[in-house]
């Protein structure tokens, strides 16, 4: 495709078509849209970073992420979608128009990005990492085990050959710690997204304690007014709570790093679907999956802008 225009949002592309998207939207829309490079996977890849901002000195920021686990694909789909959605939307759209006029807006679509190609050339389910393991055949880390959130408690494995390994130490890996220097070197993000499939949940900290988190009032309201948006499209159900009543325990996950960085509003999506397909959604549901979704990410960051 030339242009942002004529991309094929209706399809599932790889990381280098992903990669030309954002160079693309960059130069289509310079007053709107830059990338910023944070920092390189273990493979060598950039970890790019959309900033959509309209003026100010470091502005509260919202930050969004997909694809942490490579085999999501609904994700980093549905994280173009969204980037695009944003520079259509803004000037148009009174609600997308006011939160950027307040506020930037950040998003990481391939945050494993080696992962994710491998998971094209290779291996379909592959989640984690591909960095090789010391003294282990298996390979490859749990990038959502590996924040400095109740790091190497029960919610995660030693083992490197698991799924949910969580690596030798809390961000051992570059493609969590790039994002961990980027949210304190920037010291005024307010929202922390963190978009998974499948499921369909939208959880809040803590996966790692049962210990109830202190604004747990507000950010189940807001979930229960997130999905109830979601759900006014198609009909599709989510289930919302903490991470660890509503799926499982789960440690050394990121919104329980960026809640503990004072960033109130964390928010981990699990996108569709419930089983029926899982990760090896149909690339028919993508814009479904995006839309629907888009409206439960603009309720929160509405709430973010005004609170
Ligand atoms: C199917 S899955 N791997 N996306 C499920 C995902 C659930 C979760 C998301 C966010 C925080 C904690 C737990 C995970 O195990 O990482
Ligand atoms: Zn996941």
């Amino acid at each position: 495709p030339r242009t942002t225009d004529d991309y094929n949002y209706t399809n599932y592309h790889n990381g280098d078509e992903i990669y030309s998207f954002q160079d693309m939207l960059v130069a289509e829309n310079p007053k709107l849209v830059s990338k910023i490079v944070i920092g390189q996977s273990y493979e060598g890849r950039p970890l790019n970073v959309l900033k959509f901002s309209t003026g100010g000195t470091n502005r509260r920021g919202i930050w969004i992420n997909t694809g942490i686990h490579s085999r999501e694909w609904i994700t980093q789909a549905s994280g173009t979608w969204f980037a695009k959605k944003i520079v259509t939307d803004y000037g148009h759209d009174a609600p997308l128009t006011a939160i950027l006029d307040n506020m930037d807006i950040f998003l990481e679509i391939v945050t494993n990005p080696d992962g994710y190609n491998y998971s094209h050339k290779t291996n379909r389910m592959w989640r984690k990492t591909r960095k090789p393991n010391p003294g282990s055949s298996c390979d490859g880390t749990d990038l959502n085990r590996n924040w400095d959130a109740g790091f190497g408690t029960a919610g995660s494995s030693g083992n490197p050959c698991d799924q949910t390994y969580r690596g030798p130490k809390a961000h051992s890996e570059s493609e969590v710690k790039s994002i961990m220097d980027f949210v304190k070197s920037h010291g005024n993000l307010k929202a922390f997204i963190d978009i998974h499939s499948y499921s369909q949940r939208l959880m809040y900290p803590y996966g790692y304690t049962a210990t109830t988190c202190n604004d747990q009032r507000e950010l189940h309201d807001l979930a229960r007014k997130a999905i109830t948006g979601l759900a006014s499209l198609y009909g599709t159900s989510f289930r919302y709570g903490s991470v660890m009543t509503t799926i499982y325990r789960a440690s050394g996950i990121s919104i329980d790093w960026s809640y503990n960085q004072g960033i109130k509003y964390s928010y981990t999506f699990e996108l569709r679907d419930t089983g029926r397909y899982g990760f090896i959604l149909p690339a028919n549901q993508i814009i479904p999956t995006a839309k629907e979704a888009w409206l439960a990410l603009m309720a929160i960051m509405e709430h973010t802008k005004d609170n």
